[in-house]
């Protein structure tokens, strides 16, 4: 469902170096409002490192990002959370002694672009919930919460700052098949419903393929392929890079 105009992200040659060690090189890619991107990559291939130069946990070495037509490269994250920007973690760090209410109407409070009250942050907050299909109410804690749980409770927080762009770290990480199958359903429903754009980063495609309308395949920080879920399955850099050499595969 890519929509038409100008991409609500444009990534034009961003690099990011920690010290002499370039993590990413020169990385360009575009998504369409109203896209689902995968963005896919063995372990260290700099997925994470574009993600936080997108969200503004890093700072780009060079290069641009663009929202909306609008720089937000080297913006701080909580900036960039208010331009539009909701992220998940791969590890999800809920506050434990909160509900699962108030962990969802901070992050409305933290993404809001000007001040709201308590009962628009509850308001966000307690849709943000139903969306990511967990109870909204006041009595619910993440006592309990399995990894799916806690998976959903960090998609709640981030819809619940109302985001443009949704970029889903590894969204899969730690579930079982069935568990996958619905993480991966839910963010095509996000998009479906409320034509929320997503980029959604994970090191193994499987499940994902299914959902996503194209993707970047990165390795050494670099983009290596960039087509539809159908060519990637059929591009042979992308098989070396995820399944090494044809020559050491079993046959
Ligand atoms: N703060 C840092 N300082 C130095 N090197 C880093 C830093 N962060 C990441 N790197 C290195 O940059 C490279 C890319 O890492 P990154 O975490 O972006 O990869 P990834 O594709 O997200 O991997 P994974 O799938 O394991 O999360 C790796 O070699 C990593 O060790």
């Amino acid at each position: 469902m890519a929509g038409g105009g100008a991409p609500l992200l444009q990534v034009e040659e961003l690099t990011k170096r920690f010290g002499g060690f370039t993590a990413v090189a020169a990385v360009s890619f575009t998504v369409a409002q109203g896209e689902i991107l995968g963005l896919l990559g063995p372990n260290g291939s700099g997925k994470s490192t574009t993600f936080n130069c997108i969200a503004g946990m890093l700072k780009p070495s060079a290069g641009s990002v663009k929202l909306a037509g609008e720089e937000i490269g080297g913006l701080t994250a909580d900036e960039t959370c208010r331009r539009g920007i909701g992220r998940t973690f791969q590890i999800p760090r809920p506050f434990r002694k909160l509900s699962l209410l108030e962990n969802a109407t901070l992050a409305a409070h933290y993404g809001a672009a000007g001040h709201i009250d308590r009962a628009e942050a509850e308001r966000r907050a307690r849709d943000a919930l139903r969306l990511a299909q967990l109870p909204d109410d006041p009595e619910a804690t993440t006592h309990g919460l399995g990894a799916a749980g806690l998976k959903k409770l960090e998609l709640a927080r981030a819809l619940a700052t109302q985001p443009k762009l949704l970029l889903a770290d590894e969204s899969l990480g730690g579930l079982d098949a069935g568990e996958m199958r619905q993480a991966a359903d839910m963010l095509k429903r996000i998009r479906d419903e409320r034509g929320i754009t997503i980029v959604w980063v994970e090191h193994i495609m499987g499940v994902l393929l299914s959902v996503v309308d194209r993707v970047v395949v990165l390795d050494h920080g670099a983009v290596i392929f960039r087509g539809t879920p159908q060519e990637a399955q059929e591009d042979a850099r992308v098989a070396e890079v995820y399944l090494g050499p044809p020559e050491s595969r079993a046959a």
